[in-house]
């Protein structure tokens, strides 16, 4: 374990093509949903790394017979029909966004009393919207430290209300895990949204996968889902290549003139942040949109204004492209990233400045101007994302290390290498 790599800068556009891992997203989904099933899945071309393991451990952990074959990217769970096995349970959450916001919806159609943690900075993640709705649903949910924060700790015998609202304007996480746990309540629901909601493409990741275990929901306003009380049926599942992960590739292209295709993910894939190929068209590399592929070639750069709610784990991706454009990039409607891995905002103005980068942090976003990386070490906060995006500062500029890159095993263990075998060919 080496505590920073040194980035070796390209001489060239860089061309290639690269499959990514699977979703972190739709893996964890499916494992929820497969879990809630009746009746046996089997899931292919799931992600491993540290967020996935934290929720198939914790299904185990739960009674829910998942057996988890890394090597070969497949989990096959036995659903238990709605239930929840065991009776009592800790679950440990490491720093895994949906694994604790998903784990602590799917705990509350259980019988018992279930407790959920995370690291230091999980702690520090905002869960009380949800556990506000579990509690109007009648359940004993609360934040031990009184905090709005994890740990959880939940005495429940199901979910029996017919009507729940929720806000997301933290986090869409809350709502994606009420939704995928409602097929499994005793009633039909009506989940409402109060608020703004944030993330929204995850939103419809969700309901998409939903469906495709048999959920029947209906969205008669963009704020209201109805959820038919019934179940999932266990299915065959191959989820898709990891959007967010591809960024990092598309940028590569992007910042080196290059070419590269990304396997895999097409224009109508599940994850939203396939949408960060139009960021980078808008600021003038061209894509190619293939049944099952994506190319995007790099062309002159100009910076943008663009607003990033919906593709917010992208945003960090941008903001190491945005330095080799011709004009300054503004980066808006992020606030809710303050609240990840670290204060994305903060982290990466803090970061670029590190570089040398000229970068402004505003209260939703950033600027960044045109500038040329300096040699340093860049933190990275523990978040993989910080590791993964100013990596691409280093293939442009000599002496760009970054600290920590084992931080990247959170979504992504061997992005370091995939990264130099795209790259090296053109060095
Ligand atoms: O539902 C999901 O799979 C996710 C939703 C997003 O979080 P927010 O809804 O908190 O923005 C995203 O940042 C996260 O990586 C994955
Ligand atoms: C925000 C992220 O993860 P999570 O919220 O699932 O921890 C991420 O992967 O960028």
């Amino acid at each position: 374990m080496s505590s920073f790599v040194e980035v070796t800068p390209v001489s060239g556009p860089v061309r290639g093509s690269i499959r990514p891992p699977g979703s972190k997203s739709l893996s964890n989904r499916a494992m929820i949903v497969a879990a809630l099933a009746s009746g046996s899945s089997r899931l292919t071309g799931v992600l491993d790394s540290v967020d996935t393991r934290v929720m198939a451990t914790a299904l185990q952990k739960l009674g829910i017979e998942t057996n988890v074959d890394f090597e070969q990217k497949v989990i096959e769970v036995s659903g238990a029909g709605g239930n929840v096995p065991e009776k009592s349970a800790e679950l440990w959450c490491e720093n895994s966004g949906t694994s604790i916001r998903f784990l602590t919806a799917f705990c509350s159609i259980g019988n018992g009393e279930y407790r959920l943690d995370g690291n230091e900075r999980m702690r520090e993640r905002p869960i009380a919207p949800l556990i506000d709705s579990l509690v109007q649903a009648g359940i004993d949910a609360k934040c031990e430290l009184e905090n709005g924060c994890p740990p959880v700790m939940l005495r429940t015998s199901g979910l029996s209300t017919d009507r729940l609202e929720v806000s997301a304007s933290m986090s869409s996480q809350y709502l994606s895990g009420l939704l995928m746990i409602s097929p499994a309540a005793k009633k039909n629901l009506v989940l409402s949204v109060t608020g703004e909601l944030v993330s929204r493409p995850y939103i419809d990741m969700t309901l998409a996968l939903m469906r495709s275990f048999g959920a029947i929901v209906d969205e008669p306003n963009p704020a209201e889902f109805h959820i038919q009380a019934g179940g999932y049926v266990g299915q065959d599942y191959d989820i898709e290549p990891d959007a967010s992960a591809a960024s990092y590739f598309f940028a590569v292209a992007a910042i080196t003139g290059g070419s590269v295709t990304v396997e895999g993910l097409h224009r109508n894939a599940l994850q939203g942040d396939v949408r960060f190929v139009d960021a980078l068209v808008q600021m003038g590399c061209e894509a190619e949109w293939g049944e099952n592929s994506i190319t995007l070639t790099g062309r002159e750069l100009r910076g943008i204004d663009i607003d990033m709610n919906e593709i917010s784990d992208t945003a960090q991706t941008l903001a190491c492209v945005a330095p080799f454009a011709s004009g300054p990039t503004r980066i808006r409607n992020i606030a809710h990233n303050r609240l990840k891995e670290t204060d994305r905002i903060t982290a990466v103005v803090h970061e670029l400045k590190r570089a040398g980068i000229a970068a402004e942090e505003h209260e939703d976003g950033m600027t960044i101007s045109p500038s040329l990386p300096q040699p340093c070490t860049i933190q990275t906060y523990d978040d993989h994302r910080m590791a993964m995006s100013f990596a691409l500062l280093g293939l442009k500029a000599p002496g760009i290390r970054i600290a920590d890159p084992d931080c990247t095993s959170k979504t992504y263990p061997e992005y370091f290498e995939a990264l130099e075998s795209l790259c090296k060919g053109s060095r």
